[in-house]
This record gives structure tokens, sequence and C-alpha cells, in this order.
């Protein structure tokens, strides 16, 4: 199976309410996608979003990485060369986790159709659903109140609730919420880098006082502040997950080796896709550091993709894989199924993607 064109093309989604967190505020997904075609017809699907605020890949420079030194690496090479596929795209450009992102995944899907095995099983997975949490943007209170509610009478009972914007708020918005929702709701609160080390501490231990009862924090301080995280992890009794400190293996391990933080949080986009993904739950297994699987604001292509290495690793424990349903339609056919908070994995060849909904994408060539 020779890869014969790399065709780009771009979606547009409309969320069902503004996405807001301390670094960012967006009302619609915005992705890159990515066709990989070959020469025995089989099509292998990909998508990357530009959150330039995480990972600082704009959609230019997704395109640019993708145009100007991955697709020339991988076209005309065989997709059963895996290995030396994996290994060339990690090595053509440097950084750019979005663009190798999209491009791993579409490659996985054409091993997969090669060898008629979904990629879930590829990797040894038996799992066959998950159940993700959905997030609450950050907010007054009161508008944090009615989307929590919403979100549980559409059935979620774990909650990742967005902080760390105008930090003096976020005792009153989790009490407001913990008030609100059943008693044995999940909550979990991501902050987003917002908070100092400091802060983070005194909120926290706050929060932990006024028994708000919470799963852990994701991403307290500035992304490149691992003593800092190590500061929280030690004196916080909200157990820390490292999401944007945590972009490669290497990263991870770092910080499993430091104690810096007590979960690591997996996303292909932070990571550069699946090959890599593998190797930080890898290290996560040697240490026995439970993972979450996240997502950017992605659809369907590139989060169901995640779905299949949820599926097959038992270190990801957590999932908050909730892109596609925080979008108000679907336009991307195949794939798993998401019924609110219960996804269940394709078992078609490959990641299962059938193709995108005509009219729904713009192709850039
Ligand atoms: C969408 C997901 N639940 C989430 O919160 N992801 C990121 C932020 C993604 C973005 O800004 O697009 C996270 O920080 O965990
Ligand atoms: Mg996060």
């Amino acid at each position: 199976m020779k890869i014969t064109e790399v065709r780009l093309g771009l979606i547009s989604v409309p969320l069902r309410v503004p996405f807001k967190t301390a670094l960012r505020s967006v009302s619609s997904v915005e992705d890159v996608i990515v066709e990989i075609h070959t020469d025995t017809g089989a099509v292998g699907y990909g998508e990357a979003p530009p959150t330039g605020v995480i990972t600082g890949d704009t959609t230019g420079a997704i395109i640019g990485a993708i145009r100007d030194h991955i697709a020339k690496t991988i076209i005309g090479r065989d997709v059963d060369d895996f290995e030396d596929l994996m290994i060339a795209l990690n090595a053509c450009i440097q950084k750019n986790t979005s663009a190798k992102a999209a491009v791993d995944m579409a490659l996985w899907d054409l091993y997969g159709q090669l060898y008629k095995i979904p990629v879930y099983k590829l990797m040894g997975g038996a799992k066959k659903s998950i159940v993700t949490d959905i997030t609450i943007s950050v907010n007054d209170p009161e508008e944090m109140v009615r989307d929590a509610l919403n979100a549980i009478d559409r059935g979620y009972d774990c909650l990742k609730v967005k902080v760390g914007k105008e930090p003096e708020k976020d005792i009153a918005r989790l009490s407001a919420i913990r008030g609100a929702v059943p008693k044995e709701t999940c909550i979990r609160i991501d902050a987003n880098q917002g908070w100092t080390p400091k802060e983070a501490v005194r909120i926290l231990n706050g929060m932990q006082e006024k028994g708000l009862d919470l799963e852990f924090v994701e991403q307290p301080v500035k992304a490149h502040d691992f003593e800092g995280l190590k500061y929280v992890t030690e004196r916080s009794y909200v157990p820390v997950l490292a999401d944007e400190s945590v972009f490669s293996p290497q990263d991870a391990l770092t910080i499993m080796q430091m104690g810096a933080a007590d979960l690591v949080n997996i996303k292909l986009m932070k990571c550069g896709g699946l090959y890599n993904a593998l190797k930080i739950a890898s290290a996560a297994e040697v240490y026995g550091v439970e993972c979450m699987i996240g997502c950017m604001l992605e659809a369907k292509i590139s989060v169901n993709a995640a779905v299949h290495l949820a599926c097959a690793k038992q270190i990801i424990t957590r999932v908050d894989l909730d892109g596609p349903v925080l979008c108000s339609e679907d336009p991307i056919l195949g794939g798993a199924v998401f019924n609110e908070k219960e996804i269940t994995v394709s078992n078609e060849p490959g990641l299962g993607i059938k193709g995108i909904e005509p009219g729904k994408i713009k192709y850039l060539d």
C-alpha cells in the first residue's frame, strides 16, 4: 500500500455554547483535515485543531508543516514500513505536534485497513466502550450552575469545570456548582495554568476545607513550571494532573521522575499522535501513574483516534473526550458512536472513519 497523495481541507463546526478557559474563548471548532491517499484506493483520515495558546500550532502552521515537510517525507513510502514511517514523520520537522498527530492517525488508519483490524485491537485492546466527562466553561457562578445542570440533564455524571480566570471567584464557582448538582456527581477542575503555585495551594485547600470533594485539579500552574507543579502536588489535598506540562514522552518521564504530578493527561495534539502517546502510556505503566486521555476542542476524526487508544490501554483510567459532544453537529461519517457520555469504538478496520459529509469540508487544493 503506497502513499500517493496528502490532501488537506478545513472544517468549521459551531459549538452548542462558547468554550471558555483561562487561556481562550471560542465558539466553533475550526480544524484542518488530512486525507492520505494510497495506490490501493484506501484513504486514511486525520484532523488537527489550531490550539495556538497551548500547542503553538495555528491553522497556517499546521498546513505549512504538512505541505512543506511531512507530505514530501511520506509520499511514495509503503504503509507496511510503519515503524520507518513513524520515525521519519517525527524527524522531518521539530515540534508541530498537531500536524504530526493528524498525519500519524491517518497512517494508523491505513495500517489497520491494510491488515483489516481496528486500531484499538492492533494495540492489544479489548474494551469496546468508555465514558467521558463534559466540560463546563469558566463564567460567572450562575451561568456555570446552569451549564452544569444542563449537563446533568444530558446524563453526564462527571463534570470537568474550568477555573483559573479571575481566580478570586473560583471557590464561589465551585461552591455554587457542588451545591446544585446531585451529591454523587464527580467534579474535576482545570485551571489551564491560571494560578501561581502559592495561589493554587491556597485555593485548592480552601476548596477541600469547604468539602467540595474534587477528584483532581488539572494544570494549576504555568506549563514550564515543573517545580511549581511539584510544589502544589506536595502541598495540596486535591490530587494534581499534569496537562500542558506534558507534551512529549520525555516531559512525561521528567514529571514522573520528579513526582511533580499525581496523574498525567495524554493528548494526541500535544505528543504528536498515537505512536508517541503509546510511549507515554508505557512510561506511566512503569511508574504506576494513571493517565487521563484528553482532547483539544476537536471534532470526531481526531477524538475518534483517541477513543481507540483509550480502549487499548488500562493505564488510561480517566476520559475527557468531549470535543464532539460540545459541538452542535457532527459532519464526520463513521468512527466511534458518541451517545452523550457513552462512547463506543468502531470495529471497522483502521479507525473506522468513512469520510466527511458532502459540503462540510473545504478542500485546499
Ligand atoms: C475540550 C477538553 N475538555 C478540554 O478542556 N481540553 C483542553 C483545552 C482545549 C482547548 O482550549 O481547545 C484542556 O485544557 O484540557
Ligand atoms: Mg487541561
